[in-house]
């Protein structure tokens, strides 16, 4: 099952809504995969037995696991944390979601500097590089049940855009050059 995402228009209107641009233009997973994304679609309903996860977090050492229901209602400071999820910022280590149910949308930024919006749906697990920007939000159905993953102790802090001096974002982009076949003149 395939990944849907796109490039987001620029309109002001509600975040929860899906922002394409007229024509729409669709973003295939090969380009989600150049600016350092991983993606894999598990079955949601065997979170708890599943081997397939199961292999993925041995071979790339995601001890820590926890669960996230967000939902009007059922989170403390909700407005305040989903404010938090939609400001622009990197993190100092990966960033990984693995959907188990509802929906929602992660928005990155590609080469370019533009918003691609990512639409996570129930199976689908992501891992976003450190230092790339991004950004969460809900979709209008208001639910969504996440797997965050992370090796050994987690950290979650967020360092808001503009971070070009961090060293996750610096070796992030460092990364993007060198992956994307640009020759950086020798010095
Ligand atoms: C609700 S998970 C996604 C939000 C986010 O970017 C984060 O937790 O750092
Ligand atoms: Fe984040």
């Amino acid at each position: 099952m395939a990944l849907e995402a796109w490039l987001m228009d620029e309109s002001g209107e509600d975040q929860r809504l899906p922002h394409h641009r007229n024509p729409k233009e669709f973003v295939p997973l090969s380009k989600l995969e150049e600016i350092g994304l991983l993606y894999w679609h598990l079955n949601p309903q065997n979170y708890e037995n599943d081997e397939q996860l199961k292999k993925i977090r041995e071979e790339r050492g995601y001890n820590y696991m926890d669960l996230l229901d967000l939902c009007p209602g059922k989170v403390q400071n909700y407005e305040e944390k989903l404010k938090n999820f939609f400001t622009e910022h990197i993190h100092g280590d990966e960033e990984i979601r693995y959907c188990l149910e509802g929906s929602g949308y992660f928005d990155v930024r590609d080469k370019d500097d533009q918003w691609i919006r990512i639409w996570i749906k129930a199976g689908d697990m992501i891992v976003l590089p450190a230092g790339i920007y991004h950004r969460f939000t809900l979709d209008t159905s208001n639910y969504v049940k996440l797997m965050r993953l992370f090796i050994g102790e987690p950290v979650w802090t967020a360092y808001n855009r503009p971070q070009e001096d961090h060293p996750a974002r610096q070796s992030y982009i460092k990364n993007l050059f060198e992956n994307s076949g640009v020759a950086l003149e020798a010095h």
